[in-house]
Formats: structure tokens, sequence, C-alpha cells
């Protein structure tokens, strides 16, 4: 059974949030509304979930020290990682010694902070269909990799990178250079090591977004959303829709993956499982163990969004998956370096039907930075993707 306490009071049901942008503001949220007392951290002040949470604190999360030292002093239920680059480690010495729960387990964020630990998870322990691979610390090794057996084009990534950083793709030995130099100056944690990864010249991209919860009886059960497709540019994805159409062979076999790869990581909550999909032929490429950006879709096109999917089976709560109305999602970018940016537009975005806007309330703007998302629901995918688009580029980020 699960009983949930009053926020504030003794009797709080508290969680940390490991990581506060624009993914854990909506779980924050979602956690608020069921009456739990909230913790945001990240790395810099203002942060978009510190603005919606009962507490907000700013540490390096890769600090192991300091993030034991706060785990100590703020004493939550739940610990959920919002981002790769945190000290996992330390996050499995603590829920080894019974001080945390971590979400969903502190292996799962360990094995997914690393592109290594869940690619020999995913394609040497599981057996999963994968690109094929290597991982290399050096430029020379980069090249030993490509010309014994990856071959071009292929793809470098820094091991631990997110939202396409660092990653680049290779057509041809000139680019090989380039590509390492990139991948060494864009990891999130500083790292000498990459993967290399061929290229897989597939039709179509999925988030299958997976939730592990507990159904009537206690035990775990899994459910599915229906797909995503999205689009990446440089790594990054810039739109996203559900539901994608695939063919009831290739979504069974995409379910068959994301079953294997989230029974493995194991605990409760939700999983973005990413695949590429060609025909009948579908490869894993990677997890979130937690919501996934290409999922803010669904906050127009399902009845639950992915975040209250996971503040509830964190919760030990039942989840509904169903879908609501096909829609879409569009990126807004920051377009500049500046702090305290405006945004003009919003009203016109607003007047293309069927839209929404949210604006993350990021406290500083650069080029490519993610800054807001517009959404659409309509009859169908394409009219959905069509105004998603459009209300994204009614919206205009300004200098103050
Ligand atoms: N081996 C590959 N073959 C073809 N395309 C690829 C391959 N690897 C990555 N991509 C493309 O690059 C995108 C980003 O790759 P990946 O998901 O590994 O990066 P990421 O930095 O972890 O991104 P995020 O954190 O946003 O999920 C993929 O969604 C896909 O469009
Ligand atoms: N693909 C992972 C992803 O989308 N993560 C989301 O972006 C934020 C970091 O944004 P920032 O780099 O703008 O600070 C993270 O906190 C998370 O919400
Ligand atoms: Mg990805």
């Amino acid at each position: 059974m699960t009983t949930l306490g009053t926020p504030l009071s003794p009797t709080a049901t508290r969680v940390m949030l490991l990581g506060s942008g624009e993914l854990g503001k909506e779980v924050l949220i979602a956690l608020q509304r069921l009456g739990v007392e909230t913790i945001a951290v990240d790395r810099y002040e203002n942060a978009p979930g510190q603005q919606v949470a009962h507490h907000a604190r700013t540490i390096a999360m890769s600090d192991p020290a300091q993030l034991k030292a706060l785990i100590e002093a703020e004493k939550p239920q739940l610990v959920v990682p919002e981002i790769e680059a945190i000290a996992t480690p330390m996050l499995q010495q603590l829920e080894e010694a019974g001080t945390v729960r971590v979400i969903p387990t502190a292996r799962a964020a360990r094995l997914t902070m690393d592109r290594e630990g869940i690619r020999r998870l995913a394609a040497e322990t599981l057996g999963l269909p994968t690109s094929p691979y290597a991982f290399c610390d050096s430029l020379a090794e980069l090249q030993t990799a490509i010309d014994g057996g990856i071959g071009y084009p292929c793809i470098v990534k820094p091991v631990m990178s997110s939202s396409g950083k660092g990653q680049s793709k290779i057509d041809g030995p000139a680019d090989v250079q380039k590509a390492w130099d990139y991948a060494m100056a864009g990891g999130r944690v500083s790292h000498g090591r990459v993967i290399v990864e061929g290229f897989i010249d597939f039709d179509y991209e999925i988030t299958l977004l997976t939730v592990r919860a507990l159904a009537a009886g206690g035990a775990v059960q899994t459910q599915f959303c229906e797909p995503i497709g999205h689009v990446q540019v440089s790594g990054d994805y810039v739109e996203s829709w559900q539901p994608h159409p695939m063919s009831p062979v290739a979504l069974e076999k995409a379910q068959r993956i994301a079953q294997a790869v989230t029974a493995d990581l194991g605990g409760q909550g939700l999983f973005g499982v990413e695949l590429f999909v060609k025909g009948e032929a579908v490869w894993f490429s990677e997890v979130s163990p937690r919501p996934h950006d290409t999922g803010m879709v669904t906050m127009t096109t399902q009845w639950q969004n992915e975040f209250e999917l996971h503040a509830r089976a964190i919760l030990g709560l039942p989840v509904d998956t169903t879908l609501k109305s096909p829609g879409a999602s569009a990126v807004i970018y920051g377009g500049m370096d500046a702090q305290g940016i405006v945004f003009d537009g919003v009203d016109h975005a607003l007047q293309v039907p069927g839209s929404d806007v949210r604006l993350f309330g990021k406290p500083e703007s650069f080029v490519k930075r993610r800054m807001g998302v517009a959404l659409a629901r309509a009859g169908d995918v394409e009219t959905a993707r069509r105004n998603a688009k459009e209300a994204a580029s009614r919206v205009k980020p300004r200098a103050a």
C-alpha cells in the first residue's frame, strides 16, 4: 500500500530530483499535485525545476562528497536522477547502505550515464541488435576501429554526453580528426573516451516510453505508450510526434527489446527506449531511465503524460498509458547567448489551432539551448506536426 504524507510536516513524503531542467520541472509539478515534498537540485541557481519545488539546492552533482553530504542532510525517501552527469557510484553506495532508494535503481543510473555500460549490457549481455561499435581512448584507436570494421559513415560520441553534445558523423577519412577533437571538447564530464558506431540508415527512429509500475497485488508490470516518432539535428531533438505508425512486426520487436532492457535495469519508473527502424528490422540505440525529451509531446497527447507516469510509478501508484489525441512538439531554441531573455509572440503562437506553449524559465540562453517547446494536438499527426512547428516559429526570443 502507498501512503503519502503532508509536505513540510514530519509525515512528508520527500523526493529529491538530481537535475532540475525542463523534464525535472514537470516531474516536480506532478509530484506536487500528489502532495509530495520536493527538493530540486541542479548545478546552477534558478534551474526550471528549482522554481516550482519546495526546496532548491545547488551543488556539483558529479562530486561524490557534495552529493553524499546533501542526501544525508536532506534525507529524502526517493532520489530521482534527471540527468546523466551524476556521481552514480556514490548513489550506489548510499542505496546499498539503505540510506535512500534511487529511481529506478542506482545501477540503472550508473549503467546509463556511460554509453559503454548500457551498450555492453544491451548488445553483449542481453544480445539485443545494435549498430556495430567500438570504444576508443585516442585518435589512433579511433582510426584503427574504423579501418578494422566499423567503416564509413560512422558516428562518434563522447561516452558521457547527452543531447548530441560532442557527437558528429564521419563520412570519410578527412573527418576523423575533426570528430575526435569535437568529442573531446563536448563531453559533459571530461573523459577521453568515445564510442564509434556504424551508421544505421534507418527509415525512422522512435522513443518507446516504457513504464514499470506496480499492478494490483504488488507485482511490477511493464506497460508501453504509443511509439513517439522524432527528428534529430546534430544529435539533438527538434520535433516529435505521437503516435508514429509501425508495422505490427516492428512494433512487437520494439516492445520486446524495451521489455528486455527495462527488466534488466529494474526498479519502478518510466524509461525512454530509443530505437531505429528499417522495414521490419529494429535496433536498440540507448535508453533513459527517466522521462525523455522527445516525450514532452505527451503533455498534449496522453491522459497521463510521461512526467505523471514517472511520478506515479515511483510512488507505487497505478498508471494509464493510453493516448488522448494525436499530437506533436517542436523545440524553441534561445537563438542567442544572453541572460534573462524575453519571448515575443506567445499570443500569436497560441492562435494556432490546438496549440500550447511551455517556456522553461532558464535564466540564461545559448544559441542552441532549448528554452521552450510548442505543442499541438490535431486529428492526425501530419496536421499536428505542421501546427507545432508553426506555433514554435511564432515565438520570438529576444535579448532584453
Ligand atoms: N549509429 C547511429 N546511426 C544513425 N544515427 C544515429 C546513430 N547514433 C545516433 N544517431 C542519431 O543521433 C541521435 C542522437 O544520438 P544519441 O541518442 O546516441 O545521442 P544523445 O546525445 O544521447 O542524445 P539524447 O541525450 O538527446 O538522447 C539519434 O537519435 C539518431 O538520430
Ligand atoms: N536529452 C536530455 C535532456 O533533454 N535533458 C533535459 O535537459 C536539461 C538540461 O538542459 P540544459 O543543457 O539546457 O541545462 C536536463 O536537466 C533535462 O531536463
Ligand atoms: Mg538519444
